[in-house]
């Protein structure tokens, strides 16, 4: 059964109180992490999402900002809120802060937490999940969570050593972008990647990007994905504004 829960979030020491029931996009998050089923059935009544897949400097910060800017999404950053996440001193701050010094995967529970918490406290419908899932298992828990699929699945595939070139130039006084650590994102990120890649292409949800060339020459192959689908989210978005109004 469908029900809408008190959120994940709240199991975060330091979260503010939830705003679900408040947005249009408000939805139904599946009722644990510890659904036995492995592919989770979607709900018309679910927001549009939308994954980011690619290696360290592959693009897709850089394209999410050009993607919010012409089709309205909302850009969720797992590694972005996973920083927000040491800076504010939570409980989880240092585990994350080790993990990423260390180029590993933050527990899948504490990310997908993360990304719904901000979701739900969006009024926006249709989300640009980046940098997320980087595995199997994150994969599995976010579909369990939200008890949906994504809707499309971008990838970004670009060079190691132009990705190194990149994360080395970038400047933003990340703590993993340094020569040692980004080789070690690179091994995690060939020895996880592809089945994540493999799973979406087998659902005909991906949509492989050579993200070689200027910003706007990848921006160009980006575009006609979203165009295409113009209608689909615009369906989606009716469909959970009747849904809310409904529950309300
Ligand atoms: N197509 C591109 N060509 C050259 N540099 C790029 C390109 N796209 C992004 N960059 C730069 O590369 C760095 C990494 O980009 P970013 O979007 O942060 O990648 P990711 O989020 O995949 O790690 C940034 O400094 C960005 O300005
Ligand atoms: O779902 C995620 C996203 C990020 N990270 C961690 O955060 C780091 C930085 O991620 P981000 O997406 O910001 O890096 P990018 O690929 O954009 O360089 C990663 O190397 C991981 O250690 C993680 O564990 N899970
Ligand atoms: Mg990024």
């Amino acid at each position: 059964m469908w029900r809408r829960v008190a959120l994940l979030s709240s199991l975060i020491s330091h979260s503010k109180p939830s705003m679900h029931n408040q947005g249009p996009c408000t939805f139904k998050i599946w009722e644990s992490f510890t659904s036995q089923s492995e592919v989770v059935t979607p709900s018309k009544a679910a927001p549009f999402i939308t994954f980011v897949l690619g290696g360290p400097g592959s693009g897709k910060g850089t394209q999410c900002a050009k993607i919010v800017e012409a089709f309205g999404f909302t850009h969720v950053s797992a590694g972005d809120l996973l920083r927000r996440e040491i800076a504010s001193n939570s409980a989880y701050g240092s585990v994350i802060l080790s993990t990423i010094r260390e180029g590993k995967i933050v527990p899948s529970q504490v990310t997908v937490q993360l990304i719904l918490k901000e979701m739900e406290s969006s009024d926006n419908c249709k989300f640009l999940i980046d940098g997320f899932p980087r595995s199997e298992e994150n994969r599995k828990a976010f579909e369990q969570v939200i008890g949906a699929e994504p809707d499309v699945v971008l990838f970004f595939d670009c060079p190691e050593q132009e990705m190194v070139k990149r994360v080395l130039n970038r400047n933003q006084g990340r703590v993993d972008d340094n020569i040692e650590t980004i080789k070690k994102r690179l091994e995690v990120f060939d020895e996880l990647n592809w089945p994540i890649v493999n799973y979406y292409t087998q659902r005909g949800k991906l949509h492989r990007i050579n993200a070689v060339g200027t910003v706007d020459e990848i921006f160009e192959k980006v575009r006609p994905i979203f165009s295409a689908l113009r209608s689909e989210v615009v369906e989606r978005v009716r469909v959970m504004v009747v849904d809310r109004e409904l529950d309300s």
